[in-house]
């Protein structure tokens, strides 16, 4: 290879622009079907992004393929479109299977597949554990083309013969490594040895850690590997920043985080479940709008909670890491990581949930002292150093708190529609100085920062982390140690409360200004 001169980072990130630019593929230039056109179009979908472009043409034409880029950027629709395109709906068999860790995520794929398939009339099908198997039963009598499922309750199904794979032509591995995490990788190979051989496999994820190498070597042929090639492994769209928080300061410095930076929608991550329980009971008894999410709650709970908060009538989701991977949920504005993730990829699946399709979206994660060295690994895996952010203090939370209060003040001035409180208005200016008032109502919108007493345990931090060197040169980013802590199993749902009345529950409301 010839050694390229040295180039300034300014010019490469000119360069990867033009590239981007000269490279904006639509989606008729890749040999897709008009039926897949119309439904893209009914989507919104106007460009291909990167890793759709690289992607669709290969799959195509068959080959078993491994799909890397960043989050957020596209992947279900980059495996999803030549699969749909590929099913021939003069058959009634299932002609494609998708495998996924949880059962949110087959959800969420197979609505995408659904809508990418609308002008196929391709018939999707979600399976997964913890729903009544004698209506999943019922569903695949109904013979759909593609199923999407969780690996469990594929084999159930398999092994109950209710699901038979011997006219699928594309089995696709979506979060492989995370599968591999959660103990699934007997389950898929028993899964894909009842698939035809002369199938196509196709992975995807966002990171790549090398097991999934030696994944892919056991179950694909020859596979060609896709990376989008940028920069950073993390959307530079994302805003990053680290705290250095003690354990027993963590719970007040996120309160105050949120009161300042009055996030549209959140993400919180903690380590365990036990700690995503008792976060989001704590966040409600401080008046926020908070619910948890994590394996040990009931399906039908998990899906209301994700519902909830993709509606915006919760505005901050608790959650564990494998609760929230590969979730699209538009909006999400802020994630915080009040548990620093044990393994750099878990990082970028985390932060990643913000920062989608092109929004900007901001990070935060809390370091304790001792977990320090986590920070280093993280930053030589996402190549991007984070901004360190000072603890705020419950003065600024109060400020932040009265501008929130101040701009939807104004906001309500343009509305223009205060005429019913005219009357009102003049009579209080006739009893009192104007700047009082106007004080009286600032207080009482303004949620002053909260001491309720909450009761958290405190994590131990992570061992200390050994200086590992990335053990493969070319890869654009380390292994991670693998194997994930298992949490103790504690199944208690929050309290829905909704958000409270300002004035009610504050313990302090005397002790500002
Ligand atoms: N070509 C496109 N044009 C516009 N929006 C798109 C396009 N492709 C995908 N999207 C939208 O972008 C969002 C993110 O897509 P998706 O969930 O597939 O990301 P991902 O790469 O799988 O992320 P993750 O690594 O977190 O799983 C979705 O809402 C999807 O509908
Ligand atoms: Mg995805």
């Amino acid at each position: 290879m010839v050694q390229s001169p040295p180039i300034s980072d300014t010019f490469y990130s000119l360069v990867l622009i033009r590239r981007r630019m000269n490279t904006l593929t639509k989606f008729q230039d890749l040999g897709i079907s008009l039926a897949t056109m119309k439904s893209l179009k009914r989507m919104g979908f106007e460009e291909a992004t990167p890793i759709q472009a690289q992607t669709i043409p290969l799959s195509l034409e068959n080959k078993d393929l491994i799909g890397q880029a960043q989050t957020g950027t596209g992947k279900t629709a980059a495996f999803g479109i030549p699969m749909i395109d590929k099913i021939d709906n003069e058959k009634d068999v299932i002609q494609g299977i998708v495998i996924a860790p949880t059962r949110e995520l087959a959800i969420q794929v197979s609505e995408e597949l659904y809508k990418i398939g609308y002008g196929k009339r391709a018939k999707v099908l979600a399976i997964y554990g913890g729903q009544d198997i004698n209506r999943q039963i019922r569903a695949l009598k109904n013979r759909p083309h593609i199923i999407v499922g969780t690996p469990g309750r594929i084999l159930d199904h398999i092994n109950r013969k209710t699901l038979r794979l011997e006219n699928v032509h594309t089995a696709i591995l979506d979060e492989a490594d995370e599968m591999l995490n959660m103990g699934f990788i007997e389950d898929i190979e028993a899964i894909l040895a009842q698939i035809p051989e002369e199938r196509q496999t196709l992975l995807f994820s966002a990171t790549m850690p090398p097991p999934i190498q030696r994944m892919a070597e056991r179950f694909m042929k020859d596979p060609q590997i896709v990376r989008v090639k940028t920069k950073e492994v993390t959307v530079p769209l994302i805003e990053q920043y680290y705290v250095e928080v003690q354990e027993r300061s963590k719970f007040d410095i996120l309160t105050r985080l949120l009161d300042i930076q009055s996030p549209e929608l959140a993400i919180i991550f903690g380590r365990t479940k036990r700690r995503v329980d008792e976060l989001s009971e704590a966040l409600n008894l401080r008046g926020y709008n908070a619910e948890g999410i994590h394996g040990d709650l009931s399906q039908a709970k998990r899906i209301s909670v994700l519902r909830k908060f993709k509606e915006g009538s919760i505005d901050v989701l608790v959650a564990t890491d494998v609760a929230a991977r590969g979730l699209d949920i538009s909006g999400v504005t802020h994630v915080y990581n009040f548990d620093i993730p044990q393994d750099p990829e878990s990082y970028v699946h985390r932060i990643g949930r913000t920062g989608r399709a092109g929004k900007t979206g901001v990070a935060m994660t809390f370091i304790t002292p001792r977990e320090k060295s986590y920070l280093q690994v993280v930053e030589r895996t996402t190549k991007r150093k984070m901004d360190r952010m000072k603890p705020p203090t419950l003065d600024e939370a109060l400020e932040g708190q009265q501008k929130a209060v101040i701009e939807r003040i104004l906001q309500s001035v343009e509305s223009n529609n205060l005429q019913y409180y005219k009357q009102a208005a003049e009579e209080l200016l006739e009893q009192q100085d104007a700047t009082i008032i106007v004080q009286a109502v600032l207080k009482m919108l303004t949620k002053e920062p909260d001491t309720t007493p909450v009761k958290l345990t405190e994590e131990k931090p992570l061992p200390a982390k050994r200086d590992r060197r990335p053990d493969d040169r070319n890869r654009s980013y380390s292994g991670g140690q693998k194997g994930r802590q298992k949490a103790p199993v504690r199944s208690r749902q929050s309290s829905t409360g909704k958000r409270h009345n300002n004035d009610r529950n504050r313990s302090n409301s005397n002790s500002y200004r």
